[in-house]
């Protein structure tokens, strides 16, 4: 990369232009100037309780702070005067931002509400960018933040205002070259801005700076296309709502494709790490035929071929019903959740912590992973050994589990065709992984606004003197006045992974933030397997068309259905309803193409609901029925 390239101004199209004027919404407590009253709350332990002695240990000068609201200055408080604040002077403050993990749609709208809220407090207040992300904090790059700056990346998608590069801060040397710059450029703050990875070494560093009486507060800021940091203090990440919106349109318009032409399989790879929160919220907004998580696969232990079989299955079926498309949705982390492929990764993993170069790789694996690894195709083979991601993981982008799985069904299809028990059309497939194509996108309005408060709330957080916190924002799935913001201890989100279930558990590892996995207990998980059948066969198809930025259909879509949950459900039992309110009055000879043709073309659940509760002899809304 080139450094050059970065926060320089750039020409904006006409939409750019008209996004770089939308202001981001503010929650009433960060609209008041410099006076926000500052609440500390109960004390933290960790997430997981078995765990705090551990997390204790590693992080004694930051384990067990307060929580933290920020409230308007009048809020009624049942606290205590000496637990809440209203901060009233504001001396000149330097503080420095760097991104530390991928790109994620809304991350330089968080320097954006950094840079507001700071010249807000004080015009003297300085705010440097690094630029080459932690390389450019180690080499002490920097950019400073002005209006002009700014000016072309207001609401913009990528990164490309500083860039990123390695996203990590943890060797001692790596450590030692931050802690060097932040002395040196005489900073009260570092915000560091990415996902679980990212957070959990914000929390070392903080810990590291507390140690050595280093000024320099450390804050993290939730932004991750994956929506895996997730837990009881932070609901979803920045980047989420925009990546899942972009690729629930790829998906449905893939679906209407197939539909049409009748003869190709898609198999669809989502980025989106090692948990499958955006393959699970894509499914629910697109309705594909088939999608498979990482977690039920980890959860029922399915293998390869089971999967595969599975899949095989459901097209035999969609076969008998004269259909030979179908669309089938997998996230970038099921590669992992197969058993066998996860036992080969780790091995790999260990020869590579190992120093084992990627040519050796396969011929220092145990008999039983070199068998699989000779059993798996070429391309796959090659991918399985690049070099690790910066957690010491595989590089999931880069394995084509969709490619592996739809050579698998052929191969089982034409197997089927031969031994006689498939008699239908020739199975083929078309491949896809929608990665950067959604991650690049221009930010949601709610990402904006959510990105742009969190920029504020760091600034709060290091006007408080806090350290090793994270910035939070919860009660999203209500409109931005009602928005909750806080500072969360990093250390209270940590947890250490255990070897066994029960009281024989060996924990291992260090804590961190790991990224929550799809809860299997969860409605939006339950609607979606009671479905299941109903995609497979029925093709029912659902368009929620892209973001649109203002005008009629800016408020349509509700934020990502993980977090308004329950609208959902309505909306899916409603057409549900719909569908066989319509089957009961279908006259005959009406043809069950002419019925999927205007299921998936239902404009707006309101013209639905307005039906359903007409008549039944009412006309059908929208539609016209032969
Ligand atoms: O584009 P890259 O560098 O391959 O990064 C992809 C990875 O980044 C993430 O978006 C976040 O870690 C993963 O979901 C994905 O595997």
């Amino acid at each position: 990369m080139n450094a050059d390239d970065l926060g320089s101004p750039r020409e904006l199209t006409g939409l750019q232009r008209r996004r770089a004027l939308y202001q981001p919404e503010l929650p009433p407590c960060l609209l008041q100037g410099t006076r926000i009253r500052v609440e500390f709350g109960d004390s933290t332990t960790t997430i997981d309780s078995k765990c705090a002695d551990i997390v204790a240990q590693a992080f004694p000068h930051i384990f067990g702070q307060k929580l933290v609201r920020f409230l308007e200055p009048h809020t009624d408080t049942v606290v205590s005067e000496s637990d809440a604040q209203v901060i009233q002077e504001h001396p000149p403050i330097r503080v420095g931002v760097v991104f530390s993990g991928r790109q994620s749609p809304g991350g330089h709208n968080v320097i954006w509400g950094t840079y507001d809220a700071m010249k807000a407090q004080n015009p003297h207040n300085v705010l440097l960018g690094f630029v080459g992300g932690t390389e450019g904090l180690f080499a002490k790059n920097t950019l400073e933040i002005t209006d002009d700056v700014l000016s072309s990346y207001k609401n913009q998608g990528g990164f490309d205002l500083l860039g990123r590069t390695v996203d990590q801060i943890r060797t001692t040397e790596q450590i030692n070259a931050a802690k060097a710059t932040c002395c040196d450029l005489n900073l009260d703050g570092l915000i560091i801005i990415g996902g679980v990875t990212s957070n959990s070494d914000a929390a070392q560093l903080a810990e590291i700076f507390a140690e050595h009486n280093c000024k320099t507060k450390v804050i993290g800021v939730p932004v991750t296309l994956s929506g895996d940091l997730r837990n009881q203090f932070v609901e979803t990440t920045v980047g989420f709502d925009t990546v899942c919106k972009v690729n629930s349109q790829l998906i449905s318009n893939v679906c209407l494709d197939a539909i049409s032409a009748g003869k190709y399989y898609y198999f669809v790879r989502l980025m989106g790490g090692k948990a499958s929160h955006v393959a699970l919220e894509c499914a629910l907004q697109s309705h594909p035929n088939m999608v498979i998580l990482g977690e039920e696969v980890a959860f029922s232990k399915l293998t390869l071929k089971e999967i595969t079989n599975k899949i095989c299955d459901g097209v035999e079926a969609r076969a008998e019903q004269g259909k030979y498309h179908g669309v089938l949705v997998i996230p970038e982390g099921l590669i992992e959740s197969i058993p066998e492929m996860y036992a080969l990764i780790q091995e790999i993993n260990n020869l590579h912590s190992n120093n084992v170069s990627e040519a050796d790789i396969p011929s220092q694996l145990s008999p039983w992973a070199a068998a699989l690894f000779k059993f798996l195709p070429s391309f796959i083979r090659r991918e399985l050994i690049l070099h690790q991601e910066s957690d010491n993981s595989a590089q999931l982008s880069q394995i084509d589990t969709e490619q592996l799985l739809a050579h698998l069904v052929e191969a089982e299809m034409n197997k089927r065709t031969k031994e006689g028990k498939y008699k239908g059309r020739k199975f083929s497939s078309v491949c896809h992984f929608f990665g950067s194509q959604a991650r690049g996108s221009p930010p949601s309005n709610f990402d904006c606004n959510y990105a742009y408060v969190l920029g504020h709330i760091c600034v709060q957080i290091i006007a408080a003197g806090l350290n090793g916190y994270m910035a939070t924002v919860t009660n999203l799935k209500d409109s931005t006045n009602k928005w909750r913001c806080a500072a969360v201890p990093l250390a209270a989100m940590m947890s250490v992974r255990r070897h066994l279930r029960g009281p024989g558990a060996v924990p291992i590892g260090r804590p961190v933030i790991h990224p929550s996995p799809i809860d299997l207990k969860a409605e939006s998980y339950a609607v979606l397997r009671e479905k299941a059948s109903s995609f497979l066969l029925d093709d029912f198809y659902r368009t929620p068309g892209g973001i649109q930025f203002e005008g009629p259909g800016a408020g349509t879509k509700p934020i990502t259905l993980t977090i308004e949950e329950q609208d959902y459900l309505g909306d899916i039992e409603i057409l549900q309803a719909y569908l066989d309110k319509v089957r009961t009055i279908l006259k005959p000879g009406c043809s069950r193409e002419i019925l999927k043709a205007s299921i998936s073309s239902i404009a707006s659940v309101n013209d639905v609901l307005k039906f359903m509760s007409a008549p039944l002899n009412t006309e059908l809304p929208l539609y016209h029925f032969n």
